[in-house]
C-alpha cells in the first residue's frame, strides 16, 4: 500500500454482503488499493452498517445488493454518507439492476463474480473524481472551448480510455454527475440510456440550469466514442461573428487577428461528440452552414480552400422554445428537423421536488469539503423552506446557494437563517425590487423628457454590475441572485461593448 491520497487518516472501507465469506473476500480490496486503509469493517446486516454510517468515517462502501433486498433500500445508505464512494455489487448483473442502483445513489456497479482489481479500479476512479482537479462544474469563461479528450483530464461524469459496446455494459454505466430520483429524471436516464448508443443528433430542451450540459456529457460518456473527445462551444458566450471560426476553424491571415492556423470544434470532436450549447443563438446564416455540414460532413476553414470531412455526433441545447423560434423567423425549420432527430426535455426543479433534498445534500457534503466546513445536513425549518421554494433559476440556482451558505457560515446543520433573503422571503424580495425600482424613478429629473430616460440596456447594465460587486465579479453567483444564465451576463457583457465601441 502506497500514499494515503492526501487524506489525513486511514481510509474507512466497510462491506456490506449477508455471506460472511463474501463480505471477507470483498474487503481484500483494500490490499489492491494505492492508500493507506483502516482494517475494513464488515457487515452481514443493512441496519448494523446503516447504524454505523450516521456517526463514523467511511470513505468507501460495498454494498451487496441482495443483502439489501430491494434496489431502493440503498437510497438511505446513500442519503447518510453523501460523499462516500458506494458501489454496487450483485449476482444477478443487468442493465436495468445497474442503473437502479445507480439512480439509488451507487457510483458504479459490479457484477459478482468480479476480480479485486476490477472493483480497486473503480474505487480509483471515484476517489480520483473527488480530490480536486478542475473544477468542471464552474461556469465556462467567455468563447472557451472545452475538450475532453484521451490526452486532458476527463470531467466528471465521463469515464475516457474506455470504449463501451452498444449493447452497453451494465458494469460501466456513469450518471455519477446528473443526481436525481424522482419518476421524471428516472425517464431521462432511461433516455440517456437508449440515445447513448446511436448516432443520431440529440436535442436537449429545458429551462437554464436544469442540467442539459451535463445531460450532454452524460450521453456521450455513455456512448461507443466515450473515448473520444467531448467538445463544447457555447454559442451564447461567443461573440456571433466568431461562432462559425471556432467552429469550423480558420487560416491564418483569414481574417484581422487570424494569426495562426487553428482547427475548430468540428475538427477536434473528430470521432467523437460535438455540443453546441444553446443553438438559439446561431444566427441564420452560419445556421445554414451548419446544415450543409450536417448533411455532407463537410466543410471549410475560413479562409482555406481545401474541403474536410469529420465524423462527430452532434448534441446540440437550447432553453428557448424552438417551435417559438421556428415561427419568429429565427430558426431554421430544416436545420430543427435535421436537429430534433432524439429529443430530450430536462424537467425544472420545481417540477420533481423530491430530488430537491438530495441535490442539496448533495451539494451541501461536496462544499463543506471543498470549504473545510462541518455541514452534515439541513434543520427542519431549512429544509423545509428550501422544499417549497420554486427555483426559477432551477439546480445551478439551488448549487449556488448552498455553496453561498457553506462559504459564509459554520455549524453541523444549515438552518432557516443562513439561507439568502431571496429563499426565505421571495414575495418580499420581489416588493423589495418594485420599491427600489420606484426610487430609482423618483430620483430621476423631474420633468421627463426624452432624454433624461435611461435606455433599458444601461439600466439593465446597472443592475447587473451591481450583483456583479456584491459577488466580487463571481458571474455564477450574480447570476444566480439575477435569476438568469451566466451565459446572459457574458452576452449582455458582449452587447454594452459593441454599444460603447
Ligand atoms: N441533475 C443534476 N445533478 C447535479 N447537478 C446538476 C444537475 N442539473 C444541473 N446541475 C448543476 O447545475 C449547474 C447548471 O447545469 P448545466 O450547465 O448543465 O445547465 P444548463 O441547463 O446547460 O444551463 P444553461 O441553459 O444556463 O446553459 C451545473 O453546475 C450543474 O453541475
Amino acid at each position: 500500500m502506497g500514499s494515503n491520497m492526501g487524506l489525513e487518516r486511514p481510509l474507512m472501507v466497510r462491506v456490506l454482503d449477508s455471506l460472511p465469506s463474501e463480505a471477507a473476500r470483498t474487503a481484500a480490496v483494500v490490499e489492491k488499493l494505492p492508500a493507506h486503509c483502516a482494517e475494513p469493517v464488515l457487515y452481514n446486516a443493512p441496519q448494523d452498517c446503516l447504524k454505523d454510517l450516521a456517526g463514523k468515517n467511511t470513505d468507501i462502501l460495498v454494498l451487496d445488493l441482495e443483502a439489501l433486498g430491494e434496489d431502493s433500500a440503498l437510497e438511505p445508505f446513500a442519503v447518510r454518507c453523501p460523499s462516500t464512494v458506494i458501489i454496487a455489487v450483485s449476482a444477478k448483473g443487468s442493465v436495468s439492476r445497474a442503473v437502479s442502483a445507480m439512480r439509488s445513489g451507487a457510483h458504479d456497479f459490479l457484477t459478482k463474480p468480479f476480480s479485486l482489481d476490477a472493483l480497486a479500479k473503480k474505487v480509483m476512479f471515484q476517489l480520483d473524481q473527488r480530490k480536486g482537479g478542475r473544477d468542471w462544474r464552474a461556469p465556462l469563461v467567455a468563447s472557451e472551448i472545452v475538450t475532453v479528450s484521451k490526452d486532458t483530464p476527463p470531467m466528471s461524469g465521463i469515464q475516457t480510455g474506455k470504449h463501451r459496446t452498444s449493447d452497453c455494459d451494465s458494469s460501466s454505466l456513469n450518471f455519477d454527475s446528473l443526481i436525481g430520483k424522482s419518476e421524471i429524471m428516472r425517464q431521462v436516464f432511461d433516455q440517456i440510456l437508449k440515445m447513448a448508443p446511436s448516432q443520431a443528433p440529440v436535442f436537449i430542451t429545458g429551462e437554464s440550469g436544469t442540467g442539459k450540459e451535463l445531460c450532454a456529457t452524460a450521453i456521450h460518456a455513455n456512448s461507443v466514442r466515450s473515448d473520444q473527445s467531448f467538445v463544447t462551444i457555447n454559442c451564447a458566450a461567443i461573440p456571433r461573428d466568431l461562432i462559425e471560426s471556432e467552429i469550423f476553424g480558420y487560416n491564418r491571415g483569414a481574417f484581422t487577428g487570424a494569426t495562426e492556423t487553428r482547427a475548430g470544434a468540428a475538427e477536434q470532436a473528430d470521432g467523437g461528440t460535438l455540443f453546441l450549447d444553446e443553438i438559439g443563438e446561431m444566427d441564420l446564416l452560419l445556421q445554414s452552414k451548419l446544415l450543409r455540414f450536417l448533411q455532407t460532413g463537410t466543410f471549410q476553414r475560413l479562409g482555406d480552400t481545401q474541403t474536410r470531412k469529420v465524423d462527430a455526433r452532434i448534441i446540440c441545447a437550447t432553453n428557448r422554445n424552438p417551435l417559438e423560434e421556428i415561427s419568429a423567423g429565427r430558426f431554421r425549420e430544416d436545420l430543427y428537423y435535421r436537429l430534433h432527430v432524439l429529443p430530450i426535455q430536462l424537467p425544472a426543479l420545481r417540477d420533481r421536488r423530491e430530488d430537491v433534498m438530495l441535490l442539496a445534500q448533495t451539494f451541501l457534503a461536496r462544499y463543506a469539503r471543498e470549504e473545510v466546513r462541518q455541514f452534515k445536513g439541513f434543520d427542519a425549518d431549512a429544509e423545509a423552506c428550501l422544499l417549497s421554494y420554486g427555483w426559477p433559476g432551477n439546480v445551478r440556482q439551488l448549487e449556488n446557494t448552498i455553496r453561498q451558505i457553506v462559504v459564509m457560515n459554520d455549524g453541523p446543520a444549515v438552518s432557516l437563517d443562513m439561507l439568502p433573503l431571496v429563499i426565505r422571503d421571495p414575495a418580499g424580495r420581489a416588493a423589495n425590487v418594485v420599491d427600489l425600482s420606484r426610487e430609482r424613478a423618483r430620483a430621476a429629473a423631474p420633468p421627463r423628457a426624452f432624454a433624461s430616460i435611461e435606455p433599458l440596456w444601461a439600466q439593465e447594465r446597472r443592475i447587473i454590475e451591481d450583483a456583479l460587486a456584491a459577488f466580487d465579479g463571481n458571474i455564477a453567483m450574480a447570476a444566480a441572485a439575477l435569476e438568469i444564465s451566466p451565459s446572459t451576463i457574458y452576452r449582455k457583457r458582449q452587447s454594452w461593448e459593441a454599444k460603447t465601441l
